[in-house]
């Protein structure tokens, strides 16, 4: 079979294509005979192995490549049903082989049709609602069928280039799917052609056809023909008459393999719950995690922003297990490569959000933990089916809140799930929120991501449709966001929308929102949609399912000088835009740094029909939980229009994607910085942390107050000071023993009568370094020479090893006319001085002298890091090298520093050292 996600078959070679005859030549015998044994098959007869159905050469060569032999429950029901052509509505456990179930009737209806070749068109659409999820089909479907079929199967899931998928489209006999996607070339791609469709498969068809998927799979089925078959499988299968209806089932077959089981899940599977307060759910989770580090664990969170938060947390707090986030706003290729990841892992822990609930089939893990409540026990079954997957044993442990335990666990029963309480050991359980609060203090960043994966659980909560579950005035989402590491819940409200509008928004594409910038968009999670389909439908169809046109696009254009909604809201609110009033959570009104503003441009006629479903979901995630202050209603539904607000946040053309990355308009985006307060110890605060007015006035009379801190204060200082005088004087005391010291070993070379070996201060093997800060010190006493010193001893002057008599006859000269009244006499003294005045801001114009010469730019040379210390130390030693070599011109030097003549200096030291000089600035300046 020739696959590939978007390429058909490629040019065969014409002995393989002569091959190829002959091959379907023996195929049309084949075919004859598999019909005949097709129709004599009893569907309801037992069949143990594949070997016991009437399956063509490839598809049994591929089945014992993949060393497939034993069927399975629902394949021995369903694969002959299917093979005779049957609708079917598959249901069976998860992890229970529902894949082959399907794909294998797909490879033999469309052999036994011949439905092969370009001429033949497209024979099987199989659609499954996550793109990871086609990829693991296709995989399987490449597996079975590389033995000798000869169809052209695709993928096509975006994320690759449309063009690409419309020229191999037209060549495909069997596509795997996501709905978005082949609707929008269903739409587009005049040369597809659907007309011969023979089958059309919908894994986890309840999710397909729930109502996230609604319109789309609605739409889908318009273009493709009423005469064909369908197989729906599903761990959780619909029945509803309604979806049946919308399919054109014909007497279909309904196959549940384990509704007489008594438990809907697998028997190997080992399912727990814990009671933990939402406040404490993250210290029970990383408690968790320290006890099983060498496990492979699966955490389902509620939303995108809640697996960002709590991965960036941990990772940071390094729990000593390899740590991986999966959610629906990642890049394709990062979606990939981290299920590639976790599936090679053997010890791992990825937080995800149900994206991956649902037909994932990674090998063993070992724990699946649901961090937050599932939204109803299909879900929690799904989610839970990623371990103990065929035969394999595994354990699912389920956090709830005090307040969801009786409605989650009558739902779990009403579904026949066993599921049995356990406590956390409490010798076991630690707390991070320490941890997380003060790392959220530190790193505005993680509390940016902390506010929003506190909102969009808030905002996850409100969309639940089963109030039995979630009571919402029952969650402490104060003590959440203290858990969180934020230092109060913050502003948010709730906008009305139902859940199901919400899934449907889940699966809309993520291009329309894209611009805004961040992966981390949108998803609150109850569905495992989270746009996870179609990504270029955005520019297909609008919001309400019509074809986008180019008014619409018109339309948003006009707004696009307006920010992505989260960014907007990072921005104070200056130049008349609206503002919406949102009540706090505990009844406050809002505050002037409340991140959770919802600000908006309203532009003149705006509509709410051009605006991105992700913006609006956005908008939800971060704006969500209006608790009515006045009615005490926390978290209670209060819904705020903004006429004309839904058009205003829309950033989705390139255009203004090229104008946010101009440094100019990002640095209008940029926020404006929170002010900090520092106490006396130096540490940072946030403003809101000081004490309010009452607090103060709390603690006595004002005047007390100031006097009593005077007086402190006071008193700190006087005992700070007595410390440092003693410190100063013990240094001096130092110094002085250290100058008396050389000045005792001086004096006895002189006596000696040697003088000729000492070496100037500092000493030569100290290099520049030295030399520098005695010559800034202006000086010739050595580096450690302060001040008082200097006083006591203001023109002693160490004969040098070069000083004879004309140059001390100078002296007098040079005291009258030497630069700053020093004395330059000797070829050290000079040194000193140029280094000296290279210091001050000599130093720069010598800089801006030398420029055109070819120097280094001026930024870089005065870089910390353009020369490294050795460097440095070289071209030093080189200077003062050079320096000595030219000594005869001592006088000449002295001579010009002495009339002040700079620029006769500067043109000096650049015949000596060349480029050197400005080395040496650069050493100067470091
Ligand atoms: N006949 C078989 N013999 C051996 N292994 C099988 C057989 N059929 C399926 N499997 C294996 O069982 C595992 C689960 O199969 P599959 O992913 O098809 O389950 P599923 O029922 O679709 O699960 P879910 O409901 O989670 O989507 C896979 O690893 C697959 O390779």
């Amino acid at each position: 079979m020739a696959t590939g996600t978007v390429t058909g078959r490629t040019r065969p070679t014409k002995p393989k294509k002569q091959q190829r005859t002959q091959k379907r030549k023996r195929d049309d015998v084949d075919v004859e005979q598999l019909e005949q044994a097709v129709a004599q098959l009893d569907p309801k007869a037992t069949f143990t192995s594949f070997a016991d159905l009437p399956l063509s050469a490839p598809t049994t060569a591929g089945l014992k490549a993949a060393h497939f032999s034993t069927l399975t429950d629902i394949q021995a029901k369903a694969v002959p049903l299917a093979l005779k052509g049957s609708d079917i509505l598959g249901a069976a456990k998860t992890g229970s082989g529902k894949t082959l179930a399907f794909l294998v009737p797909v490879l033999e209806n469309l052999y036994r049709a011949q439905c092969v070749g370009g001429d033949a068109g497209l024979g099987a659409m199989i659609i499954s609602p996550t793109r990871e999820l086609a990829i693991q089909i296709f995989e399987v479907l490449r597996t079975i069928g590389r033995k000798g079929h000869l169809f052209a199967a695709g993928l096509v899931i975006g994320g690759k280039g449309l063009q690409e998928e419309q020229d191999a489209l037209a060549r495909m006999n069997i596509v795997v799917c996501t709905p978005g996607r082949i609707l929008q070339h269903l739409s587009q791609t005049a040369a597809f052609n659907v007309d011969n469709l023979r089958m059309l498969v919908l894994d986890e068809a309840d999710r397909i056809l729930d109502m996230g998927f609604k319109r789309d799979v609605d739409a889908i089925l318009e273009y493709l023909p009423a005469d064909r078959q369908t197989l729906l499988f599903s761990a959780t299968q619909t029945k509803r008459v309604s979806d049946l209806a919308r399919l054109s089932l014909r007497d279909p077959e309904y196959i549940s393999v384990h509704e007489a089981a008594s438990s809907a899940t697998p028997k190997t599977l080992q399912q727990n719950y814990v009671i933990t307060p939402l406040p404490d759910k993250l210290d029970t989770l990383w408690s968790f995690l320290q006890t099983s580090k060498k496990s492979k664990i699966l955490v389902f969170l509620s939303s995108g922003k809640q697996v960002r938060f709590v991965y960036e947390s941990f990772r940071h707090m390094q729990p000593g297990i390899p740590l991986l986030h999966l959610h629906g706003r990642q890049k394709q290729t990062a979606r990939l490569d981290i299920t590639d990841k976790f599936s090679r892992a053997k010890q791992s822990c990825l937080f995800a959000t149900d994206v991956v609930a649902r037909g994932l089939d990674f090998p063993a893990v070992d724990w699946v933990v649901q961090v937050d409540c599932p939204e109803d026990a299909d879900t929690y079954i799904h989610r839970v089916g990623r371990t103990a997957r065929y035969e394999r044993e595994g354990r699912a442990v389920l956090f709830l809140d005090p307040s969801e335990e009786a409605g989650m666990l009558a739902r779990l029963e009403q579904k026949r799930v066993p599921i049995e309480r356990i406590n956390v050991r409490a010798k076991k359980q630690s707390s991070i929120k320490n941890q997380l609060q003060s790392m959220c203090f530190q790193d505005p960043q993680l509390k940016y991501l902390g506010q929003k994966c506190f909102a969009s659980y808030a905002r996850s909560l409100h969309v639940q449709k089963d109030r039995e579950v979630f009571k919402l005035d029952q969650y402490d989402l104060e003590g959440f966001a203290s858990s969180l590491g934020l230092p109060g819940a913050p502003r948010i409200k709730f906008l009305k929308a139902d859940a199901e509008e919400v899934k449907r928004r889940k699966n809309a594409p993520r291009e329309a929102a894209a611009v805004a910038g961040e992966e981390d968009e949108g998803e609150s999670g109850s569905d495992g949609g989270e746009g996870e389909d179609g990504a270029e439908v955005a520019k297909v169809k609008s919001k309400n399912g019509g074809v986008r046109t180019k008014y619409d696009r018109m339309f948003e254009r006009q707004n696009q000088d307006v920010l992505a909604d989260h960014y907007a809201k990072m921005i104070r609110n200056e130049d008349g835009e609206d503002k919406v009033d949102i009540n706090r959570l505990d009844g406050e009104q809002e505050g002037d740094d409340d991140l959770f503003d919802v600000k908006r441009r309203i532009p003149a006629g705006g509509d709410d029909s051009a605006r991105s479903t992700d913006e609006e979901e956005d908008e939800e995630d971060e704006a969500a939980v209006t608790a009515n202050a006045a009615s005490g209603e926390v978290g209670g539904v209060k819904t705020i229009h903004i006429p004309g607000a839904k058009a205003a946040l829309l950033i989705d053309s390139k255009r203004r994607e090229k104008m946010l990355k101009s440094k100019k308009k990002l640095l209008k985006l940029k926020g404006k910085g929170s002010k900090l307060v520092y106490d006396d110890d130096g540490n940072p605060h946030q403003v809101y942390e000081l004490e309010d007015e009452e607090t103060f006035r709390a603690r006595g009379e004002a005047e007390v107050q100031r006097r009593k801190f005077v007086e402190e204060e006071g008193e700190r200082v006087r005992v700070a000071d007595l410390g440092d005088k003693a410190l100063a004087k013990e240094k001096k005391r130092g110094k002085r023993e250290k100058r008396k010291e050389r000045e005792r070993a001086e004096a006895e070379a002189d006596a000696e009568g040697s003088g000729a070996e000492a070496v100037g201060d500092g000493g030569e093997e100290d290099g520049l370094a030295n030399f520098i800060a005695d010559a800034q010190a202006g000086s010739d006493e050595g580096s450690e020479a302060d001040e008082e010193v200097a006083e006591e001893q203001p023109q002693k002057r160490q004969k040098k090893w070069f000083e004879n008599d004309k140059a001390r006859e100078r002296t007098s000269r040079a005291e009258k006319g030497g630069v700053g009244g020093r004395e330059i006499e000797t070829f050290d003294d000079l040194e000193a001085e140029a280094a000296r005045l290279f210091c001050s801001a000599f130093v720069f114009e010598v800089v801006e002298f030398w420029e055109p010469v070819g120097p280094p730019p001026l930024t870089e040379a005065y870089g910390p890091s353009y020369f490294s210390e050795s460097e440095q130390d070289k071209m030093c030693d080189n200077m003062r090298r050079t320096l000595h070599q030219h000594e005869s011109s001592v006088d000449h030097w002295r001579d010009t520093i002495a009339q002040g003549n700079d620029g006769a200096l500067k043109g000096m030291l650049f015949a000596i050292c060349g480029s050197k000089v400005l080395k040496l600035v650069k050493y100067e300046g470091r």
